[in-house]
């Protein structure tokens, strides 16, 4: 049997403004019900890419198929089944949240019911009747979801919603993606939050200067590295001596209030610790996106 053909597939894809290569021979293939991030610093040509996926540019070489069909030219039989929301939304001028989901769910011949149900979902039933204006980011920001989703489309591209947002609000999006995704959408949202892309999306893309230096799921780009985990317990609990004696333990340092043991084995060293009775307070870091990021560029990650 032949694999289900992805939801998106983009191919080659380049596109240049002037001297500046944006996107540099792109490719990569998003299954249906997926959801993946694509993630890069300022100017790594996550929107460019988003836009042409999207059918809002035309790209000067390779090929974008949407369920099949290329998105350029404007194919108004597959506009029904994307839902877009733009990094910089605009919205009919003085309305209220409410009037504005409506009027994108008349658009696309919708009921009330269902821009009542998009406001649920993305929390601001409390909200509807207040002026979008008098909105606070984190607020327009979901309502641009609910626009973005009123017509119930099947795959939903999204460009940095968490951007600009408290963690509180960040949090608060977070739960409204997840939503999304456990309705069987497919999802393809763009972010600098590296540590966000690695607790939302199940595949990421990581960006850089116009190409996808790397994609798979965050817990195997991390894990690919084979980067040492760190150990740290408290002094009062854990000598510097016997921390560098103990089974799995490539090295142990000290701050004086802490002990760090670094490891590549840390599951006979944390049974060791446990045999000790000294797991108490304990944190384990492992690497994480940001380390593959270093390593794929050789460069910190600076969103
Ligand atoms: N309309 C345009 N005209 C000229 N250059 C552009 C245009 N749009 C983007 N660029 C340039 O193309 C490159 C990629 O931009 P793009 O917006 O795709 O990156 P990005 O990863 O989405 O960045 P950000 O995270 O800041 O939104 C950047 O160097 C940008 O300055």
């Amino acid at each position: 049997m032949s694999p289900p053909s992805p939801a998106l597939a983009v191919s080659g894809v380049r596109k240049h403004y002037g001297d500046v290569r944006a996107v540099d021979g792109v490719s990569f293939d998003v299954a249906e019900g997926e959801f993946v991030g694509i993630l890069g610093p300022n100017g790594a040509g996550k929107t460019t890419t988003l836009e042409i996926a999207e059918g809002l540019q035309e790209p000067d070489d390779g090929t974008v198929r949407v369920f099949g069909t290329s998105p350029w030219p404007r194919d108004p039989a597959l506009l029904p089944r994307i839902g877009v929301q733009l990094q910089a939304s605009s919205f009919f001028d003085r309305l209220t949240a409410r009037e504005q989901v409506t009027t994108f769910a008349a658009l696309y011949g919708v009921g009330q019911a269902r821009a009542d149900e998009m406001l649920e979902l993305v929390g601001l039933a409390d909200k509807a009747d207040a002026p979008e204006k008098k909105l606070s980011g984190g607020q327009r920001q979901r309502l641009s979801i609910a626009c973005a989703l009123v017509h119930d489309p099947d795959l939903v591209f999204l460009d940095e919603p968490t951007a600009a947002l408290d963690p509180q609000a960040r949090r608060n999006l977070w739960d409204v993606l997840r939503e999304i995704k456990s309705r069987g959408k497919t999802i393809v949202y763009t972010t600098h939050y590296l540590d966000e892309a690695e607790v939302l999306c199940d595949r990421v893309a990581i960006m850089d200067h116009g190409r996808i230096l790397a994609m798979d799921a965050p817990a195997r780009l991390v894990r690919g590295l084979e980067a040492a985990t760190h150990v740290t317990l408290d002094t009062a609990v854990l000598s510097l001596q016997t921390a560098k004696s103990l089974p799995g333990a490539d090295g142990a340092e000290t701050d004086g209030v802490t002990v760090t043991i670094t490891t590549r084995t840390p599951a006979p060293l944390l049974a060791a610790l446990a045999e000790r009775d000294a797991v108490a307070g304990l944190t384990v870091r492992t690497a994480t996106l940001e380390d593959v990021f270093l390593h794929l560029t050789g460069r910190e990650y600076r969103a």
